[in-house]
């Protein structure tokens, strides 16, 4: 690709959904009218809302903003039928959300969030006294909530396999009438816990650590105006395309050292590799510098950013490890075997372990290769800076960006083009 090693590209990218899904759950909690700046319109964002349309909560729109009616009683309906596509977050947080208010609520998702687990959370509020009923596999859905408000107390949770568990009932614990005591055995992606709590705070309320145990006290939410940042995750995508090439150099504004999403540490390990990082105040730039040395590393707290890293580690001078992070093995797809199978297609050595990738440097593609996505939107997104040093990459089904950024492939390509300056 021909480089232009001037001014970093500066790239506006949209709004983190792990915010945008959180922001959703606590303006519909909170008394008053809360004002969401430049959130993340995708299929699971709109997926959220509409779920939250259908338990009967208000939401207007400008082309900047949702402004949504906070409920502090719950729910408006007292019944509904909620679809949550492939959405996790959705999936996860709705039906805990519903099981503060009145009503029977059922909730059904795509074929693949029917596979992902639940069980841990569904356990957990059936501790709590929820009527949480299954219908076909016992911890997964679609599942019914007849909810009658929950009274809070005591629970232990293992968030082994999701941290999206220790989330729901965090966010849960200001609409119990006893606040929560969360006893955690078990913890991955625990950045995420920690968004949670900063949103938390931005609405009034402030969880407490003892030692495995959180403590969140009851008394519901305020309705703030509240600014969402750019994905994170989105961001390793632009920032890996940067540094396998020479020169290049990508800035995104709104992620600096204040951001709150964990991924951003991405770009850590592209430092260590070789890249040059320079995270200010409100922005984060990364340039090619022609070094990119192979690595071993845990991944376990970042692990949505293992399929890019797996995506560019075949460009490394050597092998490349990723550790640690089982839990890709149940996300939108088996990334771990996603990512092996479609390096393999390109030529590359790899081997896996139960909770590990080993990749080794060197392709060898043939001119045209299909990468399987699984209908994943990562493998899509990470393939596609592959693409950048690999002629020949096409997708099975490239449209499945649309969970996260509807818009990646003209962003994508317009950065190819002009990468750099
Ligand atoms: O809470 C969240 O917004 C998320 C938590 C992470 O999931 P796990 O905790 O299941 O790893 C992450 O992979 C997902 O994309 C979003
Ligand atoms: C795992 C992901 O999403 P979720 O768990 O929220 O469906 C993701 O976006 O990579």
């Amino acid at each position: 690709m021909p480089v232009d090693t001037s001014a970093p590209r500066s790239l506006a990218l949209p709004g983190s959904k792990s915010i945008t899904a959180r922001a959703l759950f606590l303006a519909a909690a909170a008394d008053g009218v809360t004002t969401l700046v430049r959130p993340l319109r995708s299929d699971d964002t709109e997926g959220f809302a509409e779920g939250l349309t259908r338990l009967g909560y208000r939401i207007g729109r400008t082309p900047e903003t949702w402004q949504v009616d906070g409920r502090p009683q719950g729910p408006a309906v007292t019944e509904a039928d909620v679809y949550c596509r492939d959405g996790a977050t959705t999936a996860r947080f709705l039906p805990t959300l519903a099981a503060a208010g009145h009503g029977t609520y059922r909730f059904d998702a795509s074929e693949q969030m029917r596979r992902r687990p639940l069980a841990p959370l569904s356990r957990a509020l059936r501790d709590l006294g929820v009527d949480l009923r299954h219908e076909e596999a016992e911890g997964h859905h679609p599942l019914t909530v007849r909810a009658a408000g929950v009274e809070g107390g005591e629970v232990t949770l293992d968030a082994g396999q999701s941290s999206q568990y220790l989330t729901a009932l965090l966010l849960l614990g200001p609409l119990t009438r006893r606040g929560l005591r969360i006893r955690v055995t078990d913890l991955v992606s625990v950045p995420y816990v920690e968004i949670t709590i900063a949103m938390m705070r931005a609405f009034g309320v402030e969880v407490a650590r003892e030692g495995d145990t959180y403590v969140v006290p009851p008394g519901g939410y305020r309705a703030t105006t509240y600014a969402v940042e750019p994905d994170a995750s989105t961001a390793s995508y632009f920032f890996a395309a940067a540094a396998i090439t020479p020169g290049a150099a990508v800035t995104v504004p709104g992620l600096g050292t204040g951001a709150l999403q964990g991924d951003l540490a991405f770009v850590d390990v592209l430092r260590r590799m070789g890249a040059e990082v320079t995270v200010g105040a409100d922005a984060t730039t990364v340039r090619g510098t022609g070094e990119l040395r192979g690595l071993t590393v845990n991944m376990r707290d970042i692990s949505d950013t293992m399929p890019t890293l797996a995506a560019i580690a075949p460009f490394a001078s050597g092998p490349v490890r990723i550790e640690d992070v089982a839990n890709t093995r149940v996300k939108e797809c088996d990334r771990l075997e996603a990512c092996a199978e479609n390096l393999r297609r390109l030529g590359v050595r790899v081997s896996t372990g139960p909770d590990r990738i080993d990749i080794h440097p060197g392709t060898a593609p043939s001119p045209t290769t299909e990468i399987t996505t699984y209908g994943d939107h990562r493998i899509v997104m990470s393939f596609a800076v592959t693409g950048l040093r690999v002629p020949g990459i096409s997708f099975d089904d490239p449209g499945c960006v649309r969970k996260t950024f509807p818009g990646f492939h003209e962003a994508f390509a317009e950065l190819g083009r002009g990468i750099g300056g």
